[in-house]
């Protein structure tokens, strides 16, 4: 019988416990699909103790003695965050490994680096489970996408969060009492504040715009808000203009007389219900490429959740072992654009705004006034009296994010505004 590839698996946690479970029922396929079949050399955890479903002749503590072991072809890296996981992955390559792993955090941080070892070992690194979960995304764009021009991503790329916003729109549920079922659920990072406040998301946009791309962008270039600053009120706004909020990563080609730039963002914002990414809910993920020979390109699926991100990484692992398998590395993937970063402050966006306002003669106009003294045009404007006092609901046209912040710090200073009671920016109205 032809020898086994041998696989490492870093971590035993949501993702590792799934992968483990699915290469034990799928060992005949994945052996037929490969030419060779694939097997469990070893399972680094932190506590063994807490590990009775995995064999305890595979368990151990020493991840680093596990990677470098003689009878190791394979490593999984499932455990996520920066360190130890980096040596690890470097350890792996440099021992001419390939690497499969699931942690967008290390890849949007160090992925230039990480590629460059990859391609130096002559080894894989792939991490489709990284990016929106189950959804088959990395790969299109670094391979069947290769031949055309990306202009522009637009997605819903953090389950968590989607899961949290779309419980609060549809069930009225509280922030916490979401964000605990996430995590019961296994959507949410091990420090469910990567998820809240954006880093997560940023961190796949990051992935995507540097694949989309071809250009090497960090998660450091991304402009993140997270949202825990969206509350009911947003959320009432936002359906009172038929929207609902979500939050997007977004990251565009942007062409400039001095060249082009990208810019890559991820912040709450209120899309119209008839949008496609508003009817994306719980922990499901949907993203947007715009290509200029392919037209508009739409991949949906399950973002999170162990089973889900265990297929992306199983996928991986069949593209690994059959390169491995016909003795070559696929090709990684290539930065070579060297595209500046375009500040938030520069991109022009639209914002929803909504006031407390004294219900005086001029009130409007002084409202008006400070939105045309910034140079911002505005769009709709509602007006709802109660005693002596009115609210007063804008959408603005589009301008450049400095405008519309700074009209809100100016408006936040009119003694006849009582309260900035909701701002959100506002994505996909014609
Ligand atoms: N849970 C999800 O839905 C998704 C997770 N991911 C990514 O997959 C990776 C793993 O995520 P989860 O499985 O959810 O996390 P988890 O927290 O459930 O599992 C991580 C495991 O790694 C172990 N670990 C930590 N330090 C270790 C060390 N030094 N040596 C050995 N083991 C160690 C932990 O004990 C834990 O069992 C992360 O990079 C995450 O961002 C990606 C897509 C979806
Ligand atoms: N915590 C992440 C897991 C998948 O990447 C999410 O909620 O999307
Ligand atoms: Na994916």
């Amino acid at each position: 019988m032809t020898a086994p590839l041998r696989v490492a698996l870093l971590g035993c946690g949501t993702v590792g416990g799934a992968v483990l479970r699915l290469l034990d029922e799928q060992a005949g396929d994945l052996t037929a699909r490969i030419g060779r079949p694939v097997q469990v050399a070893g399972v680094a955890v932190r506590r063994p103790d807490r590990h009775p479903e995995v064999p305890a002749d595979l368990l151990t503590t020493d991840a680093l003695g596990l990677v470098a072991r003689d009878d190791v072809d394979l490593v999984v890296e499932v455990i996520g965050g920066i360190e130890p996981a980096r040596s690890l992955i470097l350890a792996a390559v440099e021992a001419g490994k390939s690497v499969v792993s699931a942690n967008k955090a290390l890849l949007a941080e160090d992925g230039v680096a990480l590629h460059a070892a990859a391609a130096k070992a002559g080894v894989d690194l792939y991490y489709e489970a990284s990016v929106a979960g189950a959804i088959p995304l990395l790969r299109p764009l670094r391979e069947s996408l290769a031949g055309d021009q990306i202009r522009r991503v637009v997605g819903i790329v953090n389950g968590t969060t989607n899961y949290i916003l779309s419980r609060m729109a549809e069930t009225g549920a509280g922030f916490s009492e979401a964000l605990a079922e996430a995590t019961e659920l296994g959507y949410a990072e091990a420090d469910p504040t990567a998820d809240v406040d954006g880093f997560d998301a940023a961190a796949k946009a990051a992935i995507l715009a540097s694949l989309s791309f071809h250009t090497a962008v960090t998660a450091a270039d991304v402009h993140r808000e997270g949202i825990s600053a969206v509350s009911a009120t947003d959320v009432a706004r936002a359906a009172e203009i038929g929207c609902t909020v979500k939050l997007l990563a977004i990251c565009e080609r942007v062409a400039g007389e001095d060249g082009d730039t990208v810019a890559v963002r991820v912040h709450p914002a209120m899309i119209p219900t008839s949008h496609p990414l508003a009817a994306v809910g719980g922990a499901f993920n949907a993203v947007f490429v715009e290509a200029e020979a392919a037209g508009q390109l739409m991949f949906y699926g399950q973002g999170a959740g162990g089973e889900p991100t265990a297929s992306a990484v199983l996928g991986d692992l069949v593209a690994v072992a059959r390169n491995r398998v016909a003795g070559a590395a696929g090709a990684g993937p290539t930065a070579y654009a060297d595209l500046p970063a375009r500040p938030i402050a520069e991109t022009p966006t639209r914002y929803h705004v909504s006031l407390d306002v004294a219900d005086v003669p001029g009130v409007l106009a002084t409202v008006a006034t400070a939105f045309a003294e910034h140079g911002v045009s505005i769009a709709t404007v509602r007006q709802d009296g109660h005693g002596d006092a009115a609210t007063l609901v804008i959408v603005t046209h589009s301008a450049p994010d400095a405008a519309l912040s700074s009209t809100i710090a100016a408006l936040r200073e009119l003694p006849a505004v009582r309260g900035v009671t909701s701002v959100l920016r506002v994505e996909g109205l014609s």
